[in-house]
């Protein structure tokens, strides 16, 4: 079996210490380098890594994959935060270097990929549809990169579906207590010490209700979608958004 040189950026942080570990322990997997905040990510080939896992900041994502891709590194990346304007320069910065594959995906954890696409499914047969996040303290980022991508998942399936707005008497709220507005999908996120990742997604109709809910009770579950995004990404150059495009789920 040939072994596969990995490399992990913000290796220090809560998930980076995770993947090291699991990098470590996985057959075929060879860990070359752990860096975090202050070291070089443009040295990174002289590792000989051939793929680099980041989980590091929104504001140094983009600067760590860029630097990766320009030197021929392909990329998994967990770090939230991506606009559609910085996917757009990854791409550009793709197209000079065909044989990269970058992946970027909110969420690892297959049953948080699996509550999504449910999620989604879903959408266009309810009425109101509201998605609640439940987090750790110190995360950065609110709402979640998982929850925003579900808001955004459920606005497209509503809107290819003809669905217009979800009823909402609301005339007078207090800051923030409707939650946020991500395409017309309130989104609300819970900051509790205890919690590691939770969603859950509320779809309600007329006498009745569907919740879907996901929890990540330890950062091991997002494990199994990372290592496998290390061995495929290899075989699937440009970029690609979502775990869900990795696991055939038709
Ligand atoms: N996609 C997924 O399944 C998951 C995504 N996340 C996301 O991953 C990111 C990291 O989460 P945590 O590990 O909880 O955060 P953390 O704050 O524990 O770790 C971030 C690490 O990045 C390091 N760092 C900062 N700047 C750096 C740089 N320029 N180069 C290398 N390292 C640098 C920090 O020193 C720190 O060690 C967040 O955006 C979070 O939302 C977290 C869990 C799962
Ligand atoms: O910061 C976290 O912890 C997590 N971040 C990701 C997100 O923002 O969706 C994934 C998961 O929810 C854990």
């Amino acid at each position: 079996m040939t072994t596969l040189r990995v490399a992990v950026l913000g290796a220090a942080g809560r998930m980076g210490r995770t993947v090291v570990e699991a990098v470590q322990d996985a057959p075929g997997l060879e860990l070359v380098a752990a860096l975090d905040r202050d070291d070089d990510v443009a040295a990174l080939a002289d590792t000989g890594a051939q793929v680099a896992v980041d989980f590091t900041v929104p504001s140094v994502t983009e600067a760590n994959v860029t630097a990766l891709i320009r030197q021929g590194i392909h990329a998994v990346v967990g770090t939230t935060g991506w606009t559609d304007e910085a996917l757009d320069r990854l791409r550009t910065e793709l197209a000079a270097q065909p044989q990269v594959g970058v992946l970027i995906a909110p969420n690892f954890a297959l049953g948080a990929v699996l509550a999504m696409r449910f999620a989604a499914m879903a959408a266009r047969w309810f009425e109101s549809a509201e998605v609640v996040e439940l987090h750790h303290p110190d995360k950065a980022d609110a709402p979640s990169g998982t929850a925003r991508h579900t808001a955004e998942a459920i606005a497209r399936a509503r809107s290819q579906a003809g669905l217009g707005p979800m009823p909402d008497a609301t005339t007078s709220a207090a800051d923030g207590a409707r939650g946020a507005d991500v395409d017309g999908v309130r989104v609300h996120a819970v900051r509790l010490r205890g919690l590691t990742a939770h969603e859950e997604i509320l779809l309600g109709n007329p006498g009745e209700q569907l919740t879907i809910r996901h929890d990540s009770f330890d950062r091991v579950s997002f494990m199994p979608g990372v290592l496998h995004a290390v061995r495929a990404i290899g075989d699937r150059p440009g970029l690609t958004v979502g775990l869900d495009q990795l696991l055939d789920l038709g």
